[in-house]
C-alpha cells in the first residue's frame, strides 16, 4: 500500500497506542510464568510474533474480543518448538526468544524477515555460549537465522551495551528462571539504558527481582514469574505518542484547537522525553501527567540539540520536527539508530532529501538544516520501516504539494491505527495499491 498526504492541518482528540515494548514483555513474562492475563495489549505485527514464540514453546496466546490476552504458560521451561520460531520483522522477539530458547533441552530455530535477518546478534550469541549454551549464525555472520541449543544453567557474562540494551533484557528475562542466575558486566556503556528499566518495571510487577549492579545487572535464578493479582496491564507507547504529538507541533489549525492524545500517562519510557523536546522546539505543550493527557498546539518550531543515546526510536519523529523548524536541529549520539529496521539515519536523511530538505550525516549524527519554506511534497520511499513511513507521512502535513509514502502498511509493526487516526484529526489522505 502506498499513502498520498494532502497538506492539512491537524485537530482533535487521538488515544495513545498500547506500548509495544511492555507489551513483548509482557507476553514473555506471562509465558515464563504459569498464567497470566495481560490487559490493554498492543496487538501488532511485532507483538503478534512475540506470542507465535510463547505458543511454540508450549504456552498459549489466547485474545478476547476487547484485547485481553489469557495467557497460559511453558512454567519457566520453554519446550523445544515443533517449528521454525519467524521473529517477522521484530527485533525485540528475536533477542528476546533468543535467550528464552536457550533454556529449552534441545535445539530451536529462529528467523526473521530481510531487515531482521540483516541485524546485530552476534553479541548474544556470544553471550548464551559463554553461559553454556550452543548459539550460532547459520551464515556465521551474527545474523539470523539463528540456531540455538540449550538447556544454560546460568552464570556470569559480559557484553557490550552500545550494540541493543535488548541483550540485556533477554538475559534478565531468562536468567530468572535459571538455575545459578546471571551476572551480566557490561563492557562498554549501555544504549538505550531506559528499555532496561522497562524491562526491570516489568519483572518487578511479574514478582521477579533483578537490580542494577556497579558493571552492569544481575538476576538471581530459581524465581518464579507471577504477576500480582494474576492480572497486568499495559501503558501507553511514548514513541508512537511521538506521532499525533509531532502532527499538532506542525499543523495544528490557527483557530487554537490542536490536538488531544490520551492514554499518556507516565512510565519508564526514556521516549517520554517527546513531550519536552517538541515543547524545547517552540510548541505549545501542556501534559497533565495524573490524567496521562496531552494538549498540543503549533506555534513556529526553531532547530535544537537533541542526544538520543537514550531513545533512539525518536529519531526519525525528531528529523521531521527539524524539517519544519527554523534552522539547525543536532541529533547526536545516534549510531546505534543504524542498526534498526533500517539505517534510520541515512534512511532520514535521504527520504527528507527528496522532499527538499538539507541534511548533514555524520556516524553518529544527523543534522537537519531546516526551512520549512523549502518542504515540498515528493514519493518517498517508507524503506519498509514502520518508523520512517510514519515520519514521513508528518513531512507530508508541512509540505508544498502531495506526499506519497511508498510501503506505508509498515506501520502495521507498531501502529496498526496509524492512518486512521489521522484522518481522525483531519488528515486527507489517500491508501492505493
Ligand atoms: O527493548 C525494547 O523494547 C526496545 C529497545 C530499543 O532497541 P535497542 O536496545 O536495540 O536500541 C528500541 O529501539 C526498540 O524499539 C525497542
Ligand atoms: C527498533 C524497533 O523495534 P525492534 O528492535 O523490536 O525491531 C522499533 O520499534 O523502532
Amino acid at each position: 500500500m502506498n499513502v498520498t498526504i494532502t497538506p492539512s492541518s491537524v485537530a482533535g482528540t487521538a488515544r495513545a497506542p498500547p506500548s509495544k515494548s511492555y507489551t513483548h514483555r509482557a507476553i514473555l513474562a506471562a509465558g515464563y510464568a504459569d498464567e497470566a492475563t495481560v490487559r490493554d495489549a498492543l496487538w501488532s505485527a511485532d507483538t503478534k510474533a512475540t506470542a507465535g514464540a510463547v505458543d511454540l514453546f508450549g504456552g498459549d496466546v489466547d485474545r478476547a474480543d476487547d484485547g485481553t490476552l489469557e495467557i497460559g504458560g511453558f512454567d519457566g521451561r520453554p519446550n523445544v518448538p515443533a517449528d521454525v520460531i519467524d521473529c517477522e520483522n521484530s527485533g525485540t522477539t528475536m533477542r528476546l526468544v533468543t535467550a528464552a530458547a536457550a533454556l529449552a533441552d534441545g535445539t530451536t530455530v529462529l528467523t526473521g524477515d530481510e531487515s531482521l535477518r540483516s541485524r546485530p546478534q552476534g553479541p548474544l550469541l556470544e553471550a548464551i555460549a559463554d553461559l553454556g549454551g550452543e548459539a550460532n549464525s547459520t551464515r556465521g555472520n551474527g545474523q539470523a537465522p539463528l540456531v540455538v541449543t540449550g538447556p544454560l544453567s546460568g552464570g556470569e557474562v559480559s557484553i557490550p551495551g552500545d550494540v541493543s540494551s535488548q541483550y540485556i533484557t533477554a538475559l534478565l528475562m531468562a536468567g530468572a528462571v535459571t538455575d545459578e542466575g546471571i551476572e551480566i558486566d557490561l563492557e562498554t556503556e549501555l544504549k538505550s539504558a531506559p528499555y532496561v528499566d522497562i524491562t526491570l518495571e516489568v519483572l518487578e510487577a511479574f514478582g521477579v527481582e533483578a537490580r542494577q549492579t556497579d558493571d552492569g545487572f544481575a538476576v538471581e535464578g530459581g524465581q518464579s514469574y507471577r504477576p500480582a493479582g494474576g492480572d497486568y496491564a499495559v501503558p501507553g507507547d511514548f514513541s508512537s505518542i511521538s506521532y499525533p504529538l509531532a502532527a499538532g507541533a506542525i499543523a495544528a489549525g490557527d483557530d487554537g484547537e490542536g490536538v488531544r492524545i490520551e492514554g499518556a500517562n507516565p512510565s519508564a519510557q526514556g521516549d517520554t522525553a517527546i513531550v519536552e523536546i517538541v515543547e524545547r522546539m517552540g510548541a505549545d505543550v501542556e501534559w497533565d501527567r495524573e490524567a496521562g493527557v496531552i494538549d498540543v498546539s503549533s506555534a513556529p518550531l526553531s532547530g535544537v540539540e537533541v542526544d538520543v543515546e537514550d531513545t533512539p526510536d525518536l529519531l526519525p519523529t525528531i528529523a521531521t520536527l527539524g524539517a519544519v523548524a527554523d534552522g539547525d536541529t543536532r541529533i547526536t549520539n545516534a549510531e546505534h539508530v543504524r542498526y534498526k529496521e533500517t539505517d534510520r539515519v541515512s534512511a532520514m536523511a535521504d527520504e527528507l532529501g527528496k522532499m527538499g530538505v538539507e541534511t548533514t550525516e555524520t556516524q553518529d549524527s544527523l543534522t537537519i538544516h531546516g526551512d520549512e519554506s523549502t518542504l515540498e511534497g515528493a514519493t518517498v520511499d517508507g524503506c519498509d520501516d514502520h518508523r520512517i513511513i510514519m515520519s514521513l507521512a508528518l513531512a507530508g502535513l508541512a509540505a508544498d504539494g502531495e506526499t506519497t509514502v511508498e510501503g506505508a502498511d509498515h506501520v502495521d509493526v507498531s501502529f496498526p491505527g496509524f492512518f486512521g487516526l489521522l484522518e481522525d484529526l483531519g488528515v486527507a489522505l489517500e491508501r492505493s495499491d
